[in-house]
């Protein structure tokens, strides 16, 4: 093959294997790649694709799969690892060469899998993974005879501490060389009586070359005593979400004050420094008074997400839903949409790609229409705006923040409405029983400082970078429509008024005069369908507009003297349930492939939100919060 020729169609790898055996770590060690790695089976949903050079220089491309135990592929993101086995994606013909990705420690169940993807048709290696497991177990593995045993190569490998990675590539690369003994695939369904024959095969094979562990992990198992006791497990759950969300509020609060500081300094800045006018009003209260409003946020979002990757990379999450199952159960929900609801904190759209680990499609789809319900990220900076702004900072029984605590209640009526939602989605729409939960459930291993950190800072660059993407433009647009047109000559009241902003907000805001909103805050809706954290940006813009004498006030400042308390608790309810995010929508529409589905979250979403609003308003009027 000449170079050039291989240039322009290097040969193609597949990294296959069961859930949890460590194919994205090892994907992202051998092409620098930052793909999702944690500590539960069906992190990766979707196929990714990588390049990497081989110490002999010539470029192969590397596919990362979700994980699975057969090639009968029952769920979603198993029929993507399947399909692309098998070279029945469309556009995309069978990789090359397969790497059969296995944890040492757990070899069992990928032995079933290897003598499937035998039939295949494809060369492929053995990666014996999470091999310093293994030998510190004291696990002993015939490597020599299993090699024998499934007719491939074996390399044994260590994909955190990129041990194996050279020796794994040079086994692939050979066997790419003789792919001129390529065959055609045998692969079939296998029938009842095949199945049985290839696990008693496996089992052999197994026996014949793994002996137990001398030190096997028991650690793991005396954890999980305590952990999954139904009454300590589930107390110790709580406490530990309820740490979260008070850390959230109070850790974050030093940081968020500097960065505050910061921005209202450099509005100060500009203010001093560019002449009064449009360009000076632009970048103060457009840009600065927009944008800054949002970013001020970060830490919070750090936060959040540094408790839950804790969790995931310890190996607890898997705990929690297994702890959830009842729970969850009886509200319709199958167990597997635990990750799935708790990927929805960071954000909806991830959260509803994951419940393609869920094979019945009612059981997906009721997921998929609850998981707006969990508070995303995104709704921080409207959550923590409104609350800075209208609760005092007060401590209750001597050390809990009652901002923490109003803040952990707005998450626990994002989480309660989804299992009443999903109650009824069961009796409306289809009504049977939940299918029993099944997941392995890993090894606890402590956290990898380096995945954390890198996934932390990959969350910083989303947010940075959506504030920079979307929320940037749209503040200038806001900017524009809270500016022009000028009011007429003799105008007597606040020149905002006039404007576009003005004009559109007074037609929105018959509409929801009834669950309190003024002009401003329906305003901050429209773009807020973008994101949601555009309302809070839109809500800085439009406040720093009006603001007659351009002093820079901290917008909770503008709020807290221009809301009731009543307006701005309807406006958190309005928040919990209102599908106040475009791009969800879309993803809803993608994952189930029609419009329907969409449609019956929006009006469902709407009507609750408008309810929660309406009655939260009237009820806080008639309180004496008007
Ligand atoms: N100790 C040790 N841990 C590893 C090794 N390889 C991966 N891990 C850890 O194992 C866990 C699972 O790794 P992933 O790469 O997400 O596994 P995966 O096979 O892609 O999982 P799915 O996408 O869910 O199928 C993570 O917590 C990794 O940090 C290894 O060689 N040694
Ligand atoms: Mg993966």
């Amino acid at each position: 093959m000449t170079s050039q020729a291989e240039s322009l169609d290097p040969a193609r790898i597949a990294l296959v294997g069961n859930p949890n055996s460590g194919k994205t770590a090892l994907f992202n060690a051998l092409t620098g790649s930052r793909q999702k790695v944690a500590n539960y089976a069906g992190v990766t949903v979707e196929r990714k694709e990588g390049v990497l050079t081989t110490a002999s220089g010539r470029t192969l491309r590397l596919l990362d799969l979700p994980g699975t135990y057969s090639l009968r592929a029952r769920s979603p993101d198993e029929v993507v690892t399947r399909d692309a086995i098998l070279g029945r994606l469309a556009g995309e013909s069978a990789p090359d060469v397969l790497i059969c990705v296995a944890d040492a420690t757990n070899l069992r169940l990928v032995l079933r899998l290897a003598l499937e993807l035998k039939q295949v048709g494809r060369p492929f290696v053995l990666a014996l993974n999470m091999f310093d497991i293994a030998q510190r177990q004291g696990l002993r593995i015939d490597v020599e005879r299993l090699a024998s045993e499934i007719g491939a190569p074996i390399v044994t490998t260590v994909a955190t501490r990129k041990r194996g990675l050279d020796d794994l590539i040079a086994q692939a690369e050979a066997l790419t060389v003789s792919l001129a003994g390529e065959h055609a695939s045998t692969w079939h369904e296998p029938d009842a009586a095949e199945i049985r024959a290839a696990h008693a095969e496996a089992q052999r094979i197994f026996k014949a070359c793994v002996k137990p562990p001398e030190r096997p992990d028991t650690i793991t198992g005396k954890i999980d005593d305590v952990l999954l006791n139904p009454a300590a497990g589930l107390l110790i759950l709580g406490l530990l979400l309820f740490v979260m969300f008070q850390a959230v509020f109070t850790w974050a609060t030093p940081t968020m004050d500097l960065i505050d500081g910061g921005f209202a300094a450099l509005a100060g800045w500009v203010g001093a420094h560019l002449p009064q006018g449009l360009l000076g009003s632009l970048i103060a209260d457009g840009l600065i008074a927009g944008v800054g409003s949002v970013l001020v946020f970060l830490p919070q979002i750090l936060i959040l997400f540094f408790f839950i990757l804790l969790l995931e990379d310890s190996g607890y999450m898997a705990r929690a839903a297994f702890l959830m199952d009842k729970i969850m159960g009886g509200a319709g929900l199958h167990g597997r949409a635990f990750i799935p609801l708790l990927s929805s904190f960071a954000c909806a759209i991830p959260g509803i790609m994951s419940t393609r680990v869920i094979d019945n499609r009612h059981d997906r789809l009721t997921t998929i229409l609850v998981a707006p319900l969990m508070t995303c990220s995104a709704r921080i900076p409207v959550y923590t705006l409104i609350i800075g702004a209208f609760i005092p900072q007060k401590t209750v029984w001597g050390f809990l923040s009652l901002q923490g605590l109003v803040m952990f209640g707005l998450y626990a009526s994002g989480i309660v409405s989804a299992l009443a939602v999903s109650f009824v989605i069961r009796r409306v729409f289809w009504r049977g029983t939940v299918e029993p939960f099944m997941m392995e459930l890993p090894t606890y291993r402590w956290p990898e400082p380096r995945n954390v950190l890198l996934n932390l800072w990959a969350r910083a660059k989303i947010f940075i970078t959506r504030a920079g993407k979307i929320i940037l433009p749209l503040m200038v647009l806001i900017w524009v429509l809270a500016t022009f047109p000028y009011p007429p000559e003799g105008a007597t009241g606040p020149a905002i008024d006039y404007s576009f902003a003005g004009i559109l907000g007074g037609w929105i805001e018959p509409l929801l005069r009834p669950i309190g909103f003024n002009w401003q805050m329906s305003i901050a809706l429209i773009p807020g369908m973008a994101a949601r954290e555009v309302a809070v940006a839109t809500l800085g813009t439009v406040y720093a507009v009006s603001d007659p004498d351009g002093a820079a006030t901290a917008l909770s400042a503008t709020l807290s003297s221009q809301w009731s308390l009543a307006s701005a608790l309807s406006f958190l309810a309005w928040y919990v349930f209102a599908p106040q995010c475009a791009p969800t929508l879309a993803v809803v529409k993608r994952e189930t492939n029609s419009w329907l589905w969409p449609t019956v979250m929006f009006v469902y979403m709407v009507a609750l939100a408008y309810l929660a609003a309406f009655v939260t308003y009237h009820v806080a009027v008639a309180m004496g919060a008007g």
